[in-house]
């Protein structure tokens, strides 16, 4: 029994309404299903051809060289098996042992050629496309995942990648049928010249029917794009071990999977819905196909018959239809698989294009240390579809040496603002200086060589303790810095009773990974930052984790390499703020109060009602 009838019969609660309808929210310019024609397929067939070609040469030049000498020679060898066998039948009808032995040894041997060149290319090909999928989306501006569409975007281009798997073999089928189809159409033509568009008529109906299944199964693709987006994330929250305790403790097992249902039960309607027309094309090609393969072969029969083609001939012409009819019926079957392919294709490169666009572009100018002082100049930021800035007219001046602290409600802004200091979001209005030069006229690789963050959420990486200590570093063999890091947040004990010390991969997922604890891991996140040694250093709720001993020594530790950098602190803990020498509140994007702490305590204003609260148990 689901979820929601148990409920139901229990009386107590009404089910609660299944997700919400969801459509695909990308914004290509051109809707590529308004396109899906047969005249398309065979307008962007070359192309799309073009394209595997470029990326397979890109990948492995010697594996391309073996596949074209394989596709030359299978071409060759089926017009002189064609040859060979029309002059075998003049002599002696229908022995055919030349061609019968060129016919069984060289397909083997190409097809063990072509398979060795295709498992050579296919596998790097998937991984050059699915990395540089992952860089792409790495190096986009940090604001394009908050737009709308983004992600669903990225799940369609993730659909491209998986399809690289097939593209080359598509291509090569493709490309081999074609060569097969010239050359034995070709001695056809010769039979005789009303064969071939006899032959052709036969296998057009094949070839339109597979690609209006394409355009279904790709328009089926689209419409569930949303909802297979959003049932992924479902699946990863709710099967992710480090997040099982909260699934189970909260009895949220059911909901979830009725939802999860409920999301695959949607894509399984609409795949449905669509199973009588893929039908409706499969039968009336099957049938028109039909009708004219008969008329092919009633047509060679005639000629046979009333003496307008001699007896060896026909023969010939029966091997020769038999071939082309092959091979024309794999062109049309695997130009709609390249087609098809290459629909997912299109939106992989227009994704990787979009990302190309949205890669920072902020001018050459670049940061180089020390850090002397980060201005902000009546900076706004709004995010995408929000009414109103999340950072509203906000100026500051930091110095090096400065402790500055950050307060104030949810919402009200701070850690958008330690994203603008950082250049991660440029404002929309105002501006953001490092050392008196703009963020929007600088090379922000540049700029995040001299930053460290430990944000809110922050990463748990699977990967041993010391990467996950050095991350995002020139790598060293010299494991010193690594152990002050770790010391200078308590964490030694912890890593020396790991298996393997440094070496201990940190992830229960995987086996023989060991797990720390939710204060463990972000005291690793700190000495993340703290190893980088940055000229500025922020840290948003470094210590709501951690136990008093950790959290002491995480401010002693801030306090005692301040002088070198420009460090931020943003916390809901308003005691912490007695070490920055200045603190700042924020209400809704804006700076309300700005002082020392005991200065805010005397002013009585929003600080002091914090604090007071705060302390009020
Ligand atoms: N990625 C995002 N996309 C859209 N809106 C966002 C995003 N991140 C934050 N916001 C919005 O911007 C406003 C400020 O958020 P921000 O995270 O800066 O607040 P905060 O002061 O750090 O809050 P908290 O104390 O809860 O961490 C909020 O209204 C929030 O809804």
């Amino acid at each position: 029994m689901t979820w929601a009838a148990t409920n139901e019969q229990q009386g107590a609660v009404p089910p609660p309404p299944p997700p919400a309808e969801i459509t695909y929210s990308g914004q290509y310019s051109v809707n590529p299903l308004a396109e899906v024609s047969f005249r398309r397929m065979c307008a962007q067939i070359p192309a799309v051809l073009g394209r595997i070609a470029r990326l397979s040469w890109h990948t492995d030049r010697r594996a391309v060289r073996l596949l074209l000498v394989c596709q030359v020679v299978t071409g060759v060898s089926a017009a002189m098996l064609l040859t060979a066998t029309a002059r075998a039948m003049r002599p002696v009808l229908g022995d055919g042992s030349a061609g019968d032995r060129l016919r069984g040894a060289l397909p083997a041997l190409l097809v063990v050629a072509v398979a060795a060149a295709l498992r050579r290319i296919t596998p790097r090909l998937t991984t050059e496309t699915d990395s540089a999928l992952v860089e792409a989306v790495c190096r986009v501006e940090a604001s394009a995942y908050a737009e709308d569409g983004f992600p669903d975007r990225h799940e369609a281009a993730e659909m491209g990648v998986i399809r690289t798997q097939v593209m080359v073999t598509d291509a090569q089928r493709f490309v081999s049928a074609l060569i097969r189809m010239v050359t034995a159409g070709g001695v056809l033509s010769v039979l005789n010249p009303l064969m071939l568009p006899l032959l052709l008529l036969a296998v057009l109906p094949a070839g339109v029917g597979a690609v209006l299944t394409a355009r279904v199964d790709y328009e089926i693709h689209y419409a569930n794009i949303a909802d297979r987006n959003v049932r992924g994330m479902m699946r990863w929250w709710a099967t992710t071990s480090k997040y099982g305790d909260e699934v189970r403790a909260n009895s949220m097992t059911g909901y979830i999977v009725y939802w999860y249902r409920a999301l695959s039960g949607r894509c399984d309607r609409r795949t449905l819905a669509a199973a009588p027309r893929t039908l409706r094309i499969a039968l009336l090609s099957a049938l028109a196909g039909g009708v004219f393969l008969v008329a092919t072969w009633a047509a060679l029969a005639w000629l046979a018959m009333s003496g307008r083609i001699a007896l060896a001939v026909a023969a010939t012409a029966v091997i020769a239809v038999q071939t082309t009819l092959a091979a024309l019926s794999q062109v049309v079957v695997n130009g709609a698989a390249v087609f098809h392919t290459s629909l997912y294709l299109s939106d992989m490169q227009a994704f990787l294009d979009d990302a190309a666009a949205r890669s920072p572009k902020r001018g050459p100018g670049r940061h180089s240390a020390p850090t002397e002082q980060i201005r902000l100049e009546e900076v706004v930021y709004q995010y995408p579809g929000k009414d109103k800035p999340a950072v509203d007219g906000v100026s500051l001046t930091l110095e090096r040496g400065q402790i500055l602290a950050i307060v104030g409600a949810n919402g009200s802004g701070k850690s958008t603002l330690t994203r603008l200091l950082t250049g991660i979001y440029l404002p929309d209005k105002g501006r953001v200086t490092w050392n008196g030069t703009d963020l929007a006229n600088m090379d922000p690789i540049t700029v995040w060589a001299h930053t460290g963050l430990v944000p809110q959420i922050f990463a748990q990486w699977p990967m041993p303790v010391r990467e996950n200590v050095t991350l995002g570093q020139p790598r060293t063999h010299d494991d010193v810095p690594v152990w002050e890091a770790i010391d200078a947040v308590g964490l030694r004990e912890a890593v020396d009773d790991l298996p393997a010390g440094l070496d201990t991969l940190l992830s229960r997922e995987v086996f023989g990974g060991c797990e720390l604890s939710g204060g463990q891991w972000q005291r690793l996140a700190c000495s993340r930052a703290l190893y980088r040694r940055p000229g500025l250093l922020i840290l948003d709720e470094p210590t709501s984790q951690m136990d008093p001993r950790g959290e002491h020594r995480i401010f002693e530790q801030i306090k005692a390499i301040a002088a070198d950098r420009i460090t931020i602190v943003v916390t809901h803990r308003l005691e912490n703020t007695r070490i920055a020498d200045h603190v700042v509140v924020m209400e809704d994007g804006r700076i309300t109060e700005q002082g020392r702490y005991d200065d805010l305590v005397r002013a009585g204003g929003t600080f002091a009602e914090l604090l007071e609260l705060s302390q009020d148990r």
